[in-house]
């Protein structure tokens, strides 16, 4: 991975986070995520509240020699800085970029890699991700290892002097393991400080998980979920510690052209106002709406159940276990029918929008990835993937079971409160 070939002018210079909710008098009390998400400043000069879109392309210069703070909505434009300082802040990081989409992310931090690095990931992982991967090691000539990221020796064994980048994912999407970030980072940086490790933190967002805590170089999430909750834009954000290494990744995005367009960029910023209400509602529906089927007989996957296997790690590193579930109910017809049986939940892919979801992902989400690599992967076909969303929680128990039981999956008695 080299570090040289970005020339970059100071016009691209970082935008540090906003300042934290301003405290009474000299107090060093230090607020929480759900008080920094609603409070922002605008800067514009009529002091509005809700940041102005700068829908332009251009701005005009002073003069054909003083060059002011943006030229070209491509390398910059106030609406994106503005939201990009407010998510630096939440995400506890010194800098983020917010680009086109949660895939624009994950391809630019892959314009690090160059012909011959190796990147260790998961064998259970976001579909589009492992597209990514996949056209990587067929076009760009790099090596992927597919591991089983729950187990460290299974990351660490990977491990070679090639190795450029190490890409996490927990929970994942759709099997909903739990890796050890922090074990895995310090092992990684001890044996080859230059690995770059990445996390793709959407399935937690901000609220519930803060991988760059944990020493890791970058954290990635598709905004189009949980971050602007209502599916109505596709986002993506970068966010990192080292200055460096965001000039780096600012450089591709600016060269590339992926910035989040303004009016996304106010749209996203609406959304994360309203994150900590709704993810904590979705939250608190997915946990009752997982016991609700453990109850009825179903082995289900979710990290706030205690008979997950790796329930313990989990709550070590997050505050929460989000709001995606999975499980199976031993024949790929029978989840049809259930999906199709489902009236509140819509059958669509996508997560952490406000609505409850339900999706087969093998058909869907992960149907990217190729029959025998899934089969190979232990990616059952018959997984049904509930993304839960805000409505009540009893209505949304009462129309699954409804489904499951003309599916023939469980009698009614099953879903019987005891
Ligand atoms: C875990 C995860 N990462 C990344 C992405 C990519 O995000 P986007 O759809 O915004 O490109 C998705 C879904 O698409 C996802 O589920
Ligand atoms: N047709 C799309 C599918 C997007 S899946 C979106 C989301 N990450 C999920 O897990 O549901 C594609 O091919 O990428």
């Amino acid at each position: 991975m080299s570090s040289e070939s970005t020339n970059i002018t100071t016009e691209a210079f970082p935008p540090s986070p906003a300042p934290s909710t301003p405290r009474p008098g000299g107090s060093t009390k230090k607020y929480k995520i759900e008080t920094e998400i609603v409070y922002t400043e605008s800067p514009d000069q009529y002091r509005s509240s809700s940041v102005p879109i700068y829908q332009t392309a251009t701005f005009k210069q002073a003069s054909g020699t003083e060059m002011g703070e943006y030229d070209y909505t491509r390398s910059g434009n106030p609406t994106r800085t503005h939201l990009e300082r407010h998510l630096a802040k939440i995400m506890n990081a010194n800098r983020v970029m917010a680009v086109a989409s949660g895939m624009s992310a994950m391809d630019v931090i892959a314009r690090l890699l160059r012909p011959g690095d190796e990147v260790i990931a998961g064998d259970d992982l976001y579909g589009g991700t492992n597209r990514l991967l996949k056209y990587l090691a067929t076009n760009g000539d790099i090596v992927v290892h597919h591991v089983d990221t729950t187990v460290v020796e299974r990351v660490t064994e990977k491990l070679t002097d090639k190795t450029a980048l190490v890409l996490l994912e927990s929970p994942t999407n759709p099997l909903i393991k739990i890796c050890d970030i922090p074990t895995i980072t310090k092992l990684v940086k001890e044996k080859r400080p230059q690995t770059i490790v990445a996390v793709d933190n959407t399935m937690m967002s901000p609220l519930a998980m803060s991988p760059l805590e944990f020493g890791v170089d970058i954290v990635y999430e598709s905004a189009t979920k949980f971050l602007s909750g209502h599916h109505d834009l596709m986002a993506g954000v970068i966010a990192v510690n080292d200055e460096e290494l965001g000039n780096r990744l600012f450089f591709t995005i600016n060269a590339t052209g992926c910035g989040l367009a303004p009016f996304d960029c106010w749209l996203l910023m609406r959304g994360i106002k309203t994150l900590a209400i709704r993810f904590e509602k979705a939250q608190s529906n997915a946990q009752y709406v997982a016991e609700r089927l453990e109850a009825a007989g179903f082995k289900v996957r979710f990290p706030g159940l205690k008979s997950h296997p790796q329930y313990d790690l989990h709550w070590t590193m997050a505050t929460g276990a989000g709001a995606v579930l999975s499980f199976e109910t031993g024949d790929v017809e029978i989840s049809e029918k259930i999906v199709e049986g489902a009236r509140l939940w819509g059958i669509s892919v996508s997560f952490g929008c406000v609505n409850s979801l339900i999706s087969m992902p093998c058909k869907m989400s992960h149907a990217s990835i190729d029959p025998e690599v899934r089969k190979a992967r232990a990616l059952p076909e018959d997984l049904i993937r509930l993304c839960v969303g805000i409505e009540d929680a009893e209505d949304l128990v009462d129309d699954l079971a409804h489904a499951i039981v003309q599916a023939g999956a469980a009698k009614p008695e099953a879903f019987e409160k005891k």
